[in-house]
């Protein structure tokens, strides 16, 4: 989002310096903006936890970490030298009020030794059940009470549920106000996904197109190859509806489907997606039996190794009800996009990892070539591939070369990787970069965490109440339960096999 590099003097203190997510995406995307020059020279990172650490155990530490996670590779020592002694390390529990006033004291010796007053960005890289805890004691302590100077970055997931969301909202609106709350959907910091709107919004072509009258239907697929891993502990209180539908693919439907903002401000954005969550129809818990199917992984094989079911992953719950993957039929009732389903589709453990968005296109009104011309014809669909393949294809029908009058679908393409020669940053680069900049277009609103969990409460209420289930229900390196093609094809339709060309 970021077109100057005026990064003011910034204090990063991050919850959970010693956790999972700061090892592998904080740590790096922060040295990865200082090797791309936009930090400022008055910087400064404090990494906080229970575990005992001093400053230069804790700068050895990340050392490890960034060598391990960047994209930019493996560190060289003179820009570590530089990058460093930016580093500082606090032993906290986030619970103690002794805590925050060493932080108090900290960012004060900041303060004096850099002759100026920074902004303060507390990132809340911790478990959910400390949210509150941290948000109260910041302001109990006084750390946060300037709004131009302090925010607070929240991680997900924000609630789990409705209820909860908006307790939480509740509970950072006394303390902050929503210009120094910022709410993480990383999805929206991936460049990929950004281009939705560089896409459909600087070219004059897709408008007339984007429409109920020219596309017939819309699929949103972000499928992975891996399972829960070691989160099982996490992932059973969640699911796939919750961990990625009610936020992520839910974020991808209003950037295809939002109108056109009257600029390229944080609310003007964020007003157009939520309009979009606002139309969505809602769901009777019959419409949840005919438009939600869920499913969850058995013990297999992928790619010659052998694989556990989800109920064996470490930390699960042998008899676990939880899906690792849904998929759902939306409909978003206003003007543009009336009678054209949307259909979403998540899961985990499935045979390959893909995010992509099919937008496919009604057919010619009227057909001139001969049968035999047009058979093998696909309609024309825009394939906007997010990872691990980043391109846009429109596919188009053309008449083979030959002398006789043959057609077949071809792709116009436009690729990232032959397309620029400089890598894009990860996501949490944008994403940091932007809360040292106080740019929250990216950043969800508290409304809209709330329409987007509106949404699906209906289905996850409904799937609570169902407690016969048939899990597992899909084997590893498939694409998922039989029920999914089902949900499709009664519509005359079915999901995409994903590019082909897709990195593995
Ligand atoms: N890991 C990931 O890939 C992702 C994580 N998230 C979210 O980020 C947050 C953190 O996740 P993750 O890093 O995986 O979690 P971890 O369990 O790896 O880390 C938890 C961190 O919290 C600290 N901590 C725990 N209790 C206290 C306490 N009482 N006082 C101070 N610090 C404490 C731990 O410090 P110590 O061990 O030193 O006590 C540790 O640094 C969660 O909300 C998660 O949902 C979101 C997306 C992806
Ligand atoms: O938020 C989450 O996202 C990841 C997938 O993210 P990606 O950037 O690798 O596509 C998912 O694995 C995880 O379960 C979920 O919590």
């Amino acid at each position: 989002m970021n077109t100057n590099k005026n990064v003011p003097p910034t204090i990063f203190v991050i919850f959970g310096g010693t956790g999972d997510l700061n090892s592998r995406k904080l740590a790096p995307a922060l040295y990865n903006l200082f090797l791309d020059g936009w930090l400022p020279e008055q910087f400064a990172i404090i990494g906080t936890g229970r575990s005992e650490l001093n400053d230069d155990a804790f700068r050895e530490r990340l050392l490890g970490d960034i060598n391990e996670f960047s994209r930019t590779g493996k560190v060289k020592a003179k820009t570590w030298d530089g990058f460093a002694p930016h580093v500082y390390y606090q032993q906290a529990d986030v619970k103690t009020a002794a805590s925050y006033k060493e932080f108090g004291q900290r960012i004060k010796a900041l303060e004096q030794e850099w002759g100026t007053m920074p902004n303060v960005i507390y990132y809340l890289a911790v478990a959910p059940e400390f949210f509150p805890v941290i948000a109260t004691n910041l302001a109990k302590s006084d750390l946060a009470t300037d709004p131009e100077r302090t925010r607070i970055v929240i991680e997900k997931p924000f609630g789990h549920d409705l209820d909860t969301a908006r307790e939480l909202n509740r509970l950072l609106a006394q303390h902050f106000e929503e210009r120094q709350i910022y709410r993480i959907d990383h999805y929206l910091g991936k460049e990929t996904v950004q281009n939705i709107m560089a896409f459909r919004f600087a070219n004059a072509i897709l408008e007339p197109l984007w429409n109920r009258n020219y596309i017939e239907h819309v699929q949103i697929s972000v499928t992975e190859d891996i399972g829960v891993g070691d989160r099982a502990g996490y992932y059973d209180t969640s699911g796939a509806l919750r961990d990625m539908i009610q936020n992520h693919l839910l974020q991808l439907l209003c950037l295809v489907a939002m109108e056109p903002p009257v600029d390229f401000t944080a609310d003007e954005v964020r007003n157009r997606k939520v309009d979009v969550l606002r139309a969505m129809r809602r769901f009777s818990p019959d419409d949840v039996r005919e438009s939600a199917v869920r499913g969850q992984y058995a013990p297999g094989w992928m790619q010659g190794q052998e694989v556990p079911g989800y109920r064996e992953e470490k930390n699960a719950n042998p008899q676990s009800n939880t899906e690792t993957f849904a998929a759902v039929k939306f409909f978003v009732d206003n003007w543009r996009w009336q009678g054209v389903p949307f259909y979403l589709r998540t899961g985990k453990r499935l045979h390959r990892k893909a995010s992509v968005i099919t937008i496919q296109f009604k057919e010619p009104p009227h057909f001139i070539f001969p049968r035999e011309a047009t058979e093998n014809l696909r309609h024309n669909r825009l394939v906007i591939s997010i990872q691990p393949e980043e391109s846009i294809r429109l596919q188009m029908q053309a008449k083979r070369p030959g002398v006789d009058m043959l057609l077949n679908t071809v792709d116009m393409v436009f690729d990232y990787e032959g397309t620029y020669t400089v890598e894009a940053p990860e996501a949490y680069e944008t994403l940091l970069l932007d809360t040292m900049l106080g740019d929250q277009t990216l950043f969800m609103r508290g409304d809209q965490v709330e329409a987007a969990w509106e949404l699906v409460m209906p289905i996850l209420t409904s799937w609570q109440n169902r407690t016969s289930q048939n899990f597992p229900n899909y084997s590893a390196d498939s694409w998922g339960p039989e029920s999914a093609e089902a949900l499709i094809a009664r519509d005359g339709f079915h999901w995409f096999t994903l590019p082909l060309h897709a990195k593995k």
